[in-house]
């Protein structure tokens, strides 16, 4: 595929779908960039980040023992860290957390086809010492952590225990003979699990343990404990540490688990903004609104949305690059084999992943400003809009991180085999999104956090009090009755605001029967949670569907007629996807008719064929360079088989013609000797 002056040729049907796109595919991608100056920062720092020194890896990462893959993750780490921190300055720095750092973190991913080890590190210790520590904790701890002296992670989760916080086994108990907190892990189940980068290679970590002194337990409050000596690494007396084995992906994390012996650490090692203890054990609470300390899951959250978006992203430029290269079957007998991308049924997997590529970055670029006013509104020392908050992300997080982890899936099912590969990259891609399901909170238990608040604020409307921004529909659809049908895009979010209002009213009704029967709140809410479930998710589908709307209308006022075209088509084919998937919903709270399904399904395949044209141009907009997708199916020059065979070559295994099994195993077995 190489023309005779050695320049690599883009696969000719790949090239003829660029030709045939409709629209400037900078313009989308300065939109999802948020603007023209922010794609040029990303590309400044890819092109000084994305070097061949730190990028070839000999052999494929797969294809290396777990204790190598390690090593090899942890080499790039430091490597990637020191370049970084060199030469981002020239950049404007990595302020804590500011845009240059979402471009990092996804720079990353050419590093490490699984994840870096010192993620959490710069992901959860640093976070959690800017939202937990006092300024002068703070002056102490975020020079040594930026710098790396101090290599932290995040140990919250027990072995018996993640979800239910108040639950967690280990204990901090004041000692005020020598002012310093006692952690211990009275069992197994208290052992801590699952913190990323404890098992080898972090030197200190925040502990989150039941704190005692004057003989009371006042519940989880985080610490900073050192757990292995600076100089030798070794664990200090009293830890005890490792690595948790293999799982279905994160490998490279070393992930660990943690148990204390009686071990002492300092009083002012409690992180102290929103409690202290007084030099005689005194205990002071200073979170008034009692749920501060879980603020750095807030923040993790609202980050997750944005890591599923990108990955998403991902899958979907993998899936619909190689589905313009790849032909199979023929759709009428004799002609040629068309391209897999021009089968409906293959459009209708991957349209709505390019689709809800977008719906999530957009809403994820809303939540993170709707975050930094709740920041903003803490620092001056309102806390009203936290409870709200805590549903809205709590819920993103969940329907985000579940959206993309099947559709990530379905990016597989539509490359066929070579989609099982690992060299296609979306094995790994698939394993990473769909832990995002469970840590940082479980797809379920975010959901039922949400309907706690979706029934209070129904109770409110009931009462005829105001209603936070969020839940402000439920006023309008409070009387009971079907919401009217209009098949516009605004006609369609008004129908999903309908739907959640209706399942919410039904939870009510259901939770109020079952008290009338005589059972308890708590047994009744229990047995209404699979309706909890739905209605939490119908809301949060309804917030994604207009916060997507309204987003995508806003940011192509000024665009070019053909990306606002295909923007206005994609958000009305995500509306029409979902609108389709919950049809039973619409005919139980809507006014929907059988003619409107018909017609809604005629628009959804109207618009897939509008699309079509445009798929490459649209993934090619998410402008991620071949070394972050990693993927033999989804490289910009698609040229898919030399590189499935290139890297087929590169397996240990075809190092030698005859493996040494044969004559060990399978000779004497052919010879009867065995
Ligand atoms: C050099 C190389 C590196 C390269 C990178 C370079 C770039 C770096 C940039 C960094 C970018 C970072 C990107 C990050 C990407 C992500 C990667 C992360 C990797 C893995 C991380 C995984 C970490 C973890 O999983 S940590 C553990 C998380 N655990 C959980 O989430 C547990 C879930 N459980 C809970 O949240 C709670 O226990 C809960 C809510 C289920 C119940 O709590 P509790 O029992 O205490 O409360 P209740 O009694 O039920 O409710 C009481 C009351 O409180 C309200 N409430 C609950 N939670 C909150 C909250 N968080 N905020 C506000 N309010 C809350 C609740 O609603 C109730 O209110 P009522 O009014 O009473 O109803
Ligand atoms: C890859 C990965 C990385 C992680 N990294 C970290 C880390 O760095 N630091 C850290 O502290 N933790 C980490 N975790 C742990 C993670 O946060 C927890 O696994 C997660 O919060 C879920 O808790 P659990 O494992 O206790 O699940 P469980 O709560 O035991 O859930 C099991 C099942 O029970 C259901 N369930 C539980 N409670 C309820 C309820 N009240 N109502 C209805 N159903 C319920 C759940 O829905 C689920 O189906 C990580 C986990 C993974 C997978």
């Amino acid at each position: 595929m190489s023309d005779n002056k050695g320049v690599r040729r883009v696969n000719e049907d790949l090239a003829r779908e660029r030709a045939n796109c409709s629209f400037d595919v900078r313009e989308i991608t300065f939109l999802l960039d948020g603007g023209e100056n922010n794609t040029i920062t990303r590309k400044k720092i890819e092109d000084f980040t994305l070097t061949d020194e730190l990028l070839s890896d000999k052999v494929p990462d797969e294809c290396l023992s777990p204790k190598e893959k390690y090593e090899n993750a942890v080499r790039k780490s430091c490597l990637f860290g020191k370049l970084v921190k060199d030469k981002l300055l020239e950049f404007g720095g990595l302020e804590t957390f500011g845009p240059n750092s979402f471009v990092l973190r996804r720079i990353a991913d050419a590093f490490f086809k699984e994840i870096s080890p010192l993620l959490l590190h710069l992901g959860m210790f640093v976070p959690t010492i800017l939202g937990q520590c006092t300024a002068e904790q703070q002056s102490e701890w975020l020079p040594r952590a930026l710098s790396m002296q101090v290599i932290g992670t995040y140990a919250q989760t027990e072995l018996g225990h993640g979800t239910f916080i108040r639950g967690l086994e280990t204990t901090a108990t004041y000692d005020p003979e020598t002012e310093e907190f006692v952690l211990h892990s009275p069992t197994l189940s208290s052992f801590k699990w699952w913190a990323g980068g404890l098992g080898k290679t972090v030197n200190h970590c925040i502990v989150v343990a039941q704190l005692h002194t004057k003989g009371q337990c006042h519940g989880t409050h985080p610490f900073i404990v050192q757990i292995r000596d600076l100089e030798t690494h070794q664990p200090l007396p009293g830890i005890k540490v490792g690595e948790i084995g293999p799982k279905l992906g994160f490998n490279t994390a070393d992930n660990g688990f943690l148990g204390f012996d009686k071990y002492r650490i300092p009083r002012m090692n409690m992180m102290m903004k929103n409690a202290q203890i007084l030099k005689d054990g005194t205990y002071v609470k200073l979170d008034r609104h009692g749920k501060m300390t879980y603020g750095t899951m807030v923040f993790i959250r609202v980050m997750v949305v944005n890591e599923v978006a990108f990955n998403l992203a991902k899958a979907a430029t993998i899936a619909v690059r190689y589905s313009a290269v790849r032909r199979q079957s023929e759709k009428k007998p004799g002609e040629p084999e068309p391209q897999i991308l021009d089968y409906v049924t293959q459009q209708h997997k991957l349209f709505i992943c390019i689709a809800t590529a977008h719906a999530l970055q957009l809403t994820s670029d809303w939540l993170w400003r709707t975050f930094s006013g709740v920041v903003t509104d803490i620092k001056h020392g309102k806390t009203d809009s936290l409870p709200e908050f805590h549903a809205l992300s709590s819920c993103l997080k969940a329907i985000s991180t579940s959206d993309a982890a099947l559709l990530i899936e379905q990016c597989r099912h539509s490359c066929g085999g070579h989609g099982y590969m690992m060299s296609s990259n979306l094995p790994l891609i698939y394993s990473f999104v769909t832990a995002t399901r469970t840590y940082e909170g479980d797809y379920t238990v975010l959901l039922l956090q949400t309907a706690r608040f979706l029934i209070k604020a129904w109770e409110q409307a009931e009462a005829g009090k105001p209603l936070t921004p969020t839940v402000s529909y439920l006023t309008k659809y409070f009387k009971d009755g079907r919401v009217p049908w209009d098949s516009t895009s605004e006609g369609i979010v008004n129908a999903a605001y309908g739907v959640a209002a209706g399942k919410i009213s039904a939870c009510v009704k259901s939770i109020r029967n079952r008290v009338k029967t005589g059972l308890s709140y708590e047994d009744a809410w229990d047995l209404t949670t699979v309706q909890l479930v739905a209605a939490a998710e119908a809301h949060c589908r309804a917030v994604i569907c207009d916060v997507y709307r309204s987003e995508a209308v806003r940011l192509t006022e000024k665009s070019s007629p053909n990306v606002r075209a295909v923007m206005r088509q994609l958000t009305t084919l995500y509306l029409h996807y979902w609108a389709l998937e919950r049809i039973g919903d619409l005919l139980r709270y809507s006014a929907v008719s059988e003619e409107d399904v018909v017609a809604l399904q005629q628009k959804y395949e109207e618009l897939l064929a509008l699309i079509r044209p445009d798929a490459v141009g649209l993934v090619d907009a998410f402008d991620i360079r071949d070394e972050i997708l990693n993927s033999t199916l989804g490289a910009y020059d698609g040229r898919v088989y030399e590189r499935l065979m290139e890297e087929a070559l590169k397996s240990p295994l075809n190092a030698e013609p005859v493996n040494r099994s044969f004559h060990m195993y399978l000779k004497p077995l052919m010879q009867g000797k065995l």
